[in-house]
Parts: structure tokens; sequence; C-alpha cells
């Protein structure tokens, strides 16, 4: 099975205090991860290395064949508007902003990528952003609302790799597990591989795999792929 994301002996340091280090990780095609560990453990340093925010000091990270920790600051910008969605528990959508244009950002941010005005329409509807929606400040909407606006405009260009850090965690329990439903439902059709961090160990069985972070800094091993 082809791997969408493949790291090979990672080290990350902030401040020279060691925080991610993992040997051998691979995400197959399509694979939905569910990423947990401790507070401070570095989940969310670990995304930013796989969105290639950041860069390791060692080792290689890979995501569709492409090795981030080679390419330069601007060009891992491009790579990752194209191909990796993100979504984060505080949504990050502009208040100045439409919400379709919050939306549509996500195209203006990969020009390589022409709006796909048929997608985008079957993903408002899949999500539930009715019209009316669509032309209002993205502040004025519900906290479910803004969620859903940020897995439309993750999902836009149709990413490869979706990665999520504690989206559903200012979600009660039946927006979280509506949510899901609609972004794994989404996900579904594109085929993209899912990597997910929550606190919530409830949710893990929506996902193909469950890791604990401190399994991947120790054996290494943890996709069967
Ligand atoms: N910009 C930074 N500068 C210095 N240290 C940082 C920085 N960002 C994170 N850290 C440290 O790295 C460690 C891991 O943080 P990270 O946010 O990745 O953990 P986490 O597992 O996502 O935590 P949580 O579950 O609480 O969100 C923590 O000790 C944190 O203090």
């Amino acid at each position: 099975m082809q791997s969408v994301v493949a790291l090979d002996n990672v080290s990350f340091a902030w401040e020279q205090l060691p925080i991610v280090t993992i040997r051998h990780w691979r995400v197959a095609r399509g694979q939905k991860v569910f990423l947990y560990g401790p507070s401070g453990s570095g989940k969310s340093t670990l995304l930013n290395l796989l969105s290639g925010i950041l860069r390791p000091q060692s080792g290689s990270i890979r995501v569709l064949d492409q090795d981030l920790t080679k390419m330069q600051a601007w060009a891992r910008d491009r790579f990752r508007a194209r191909h990796i969605g993100m979504v984060f528990q505080q949504f990050n959508l502009l208040p100045y902003l439409s919400v379709r244009e919050n939306i549509e950002l996500a195209a203006y941010f990969s020009p390589a990528t022409p709006l796909d005005q048929t997608w985008l329409d079957h993903i408002l509807q899949r999500l539930e952003l009715t019209n009316d929606l669509l032309n209002r400040k993205a502040t004025g909407l519900s906290v479910g609302q803004q969620q859903r606006v940020a897995v439309a405009r993750a999902l836009l260009n149709r990413p490869e790799l979706l990665i999520a850090d504690e989206p559903t965690s200012a979600l009660d329990t039946e927006l979280r597990d509506n949510f899901l439903h609609l972004l794994l439902g989404c996900v579904e059709e594109t085929g993209a591989s899912v990597i997910f961090v929550s606190h919530d160990r409830t949710l893990k069985d929506y996902f193909d795999l469950q890791l604990d972070l401190r399994e991947l800094a120790g054996a290494g091993e943890a996709s069967p792929c």
C-alpha cells in the first residue's frame, strides 16, 4: 500500500529539549489515524512538522513522496496549501471575511488549483452550510457552524492529507458526533488520509488506527503498512 506520510529518524527539540522522536512511521493512503497522548507530549508539534510549518533538526518527513525537510519555507507553504488540509480547535477563520470568502481562501493560497465550483457546492451541501450562511461574517455563526466552515475550507482543494488538531473540543457531544460523521463522510469521498489529534478517547472508534504518540517514539513501527 502506498504511503501518504513517511517519517524516518525524525527528531525535533524546542530549545534543546527533545519533544518529537520518531524512528519510523507510515500512514497509508486513505488511512484514518487517531493520535493521542498526554498534554505536552508533542502532538501539536508533530502536526506542525507533518504540515511543514516546523522543520526537524534531523530525519526525513515525506508527504506524497516529497521530502518536506529538503524544501525551502516558501515551497513548503505552497505544498501545504495544495496537498494538506488543516482544521484546528480555534477554527482560524478571518473575522472580517464572509463565510464564502473564508472557504475560498484555500483556493487563493493554491493558485495552481482552480476553484472547483461543483465540488464546493457539494461539500457545502454535505456540511449543511446553507446559502443564507455564505454571505454572513464567519464570526456571526455558531461554534458548530464555524467548525464546518473550517472543514469546507480544509477540503476545498481535495487534499490528500487532512490534519485535525482537537477540532471537536469546543463542541458538545451531539455536535461532536454530527461533526465527525460529516467530516469523515466528506473525506471518504476524496480518499484522503486523516491524522486526527484529540484528548477525547471516546472518538477513537471512528478511526482505522489508534496511536499513542509515545508508541511512535518508542518501538517506532506503529503502522502495519
Ligand atoms: N513555540 C514553542 N517554544 C518552546 N516550547 C514549545 C513551543 N511550542 C510547544 N512547546 C513545548 O513543546 C512541548 C509539546 O507541546 P505540544 O503543544 O506539541 O504538546 P501537545 O501534546 O499538543 O499538548 P496538548 O495536548 O496540551 O495540546 C510542550 O512542553 C511545550 O511547552
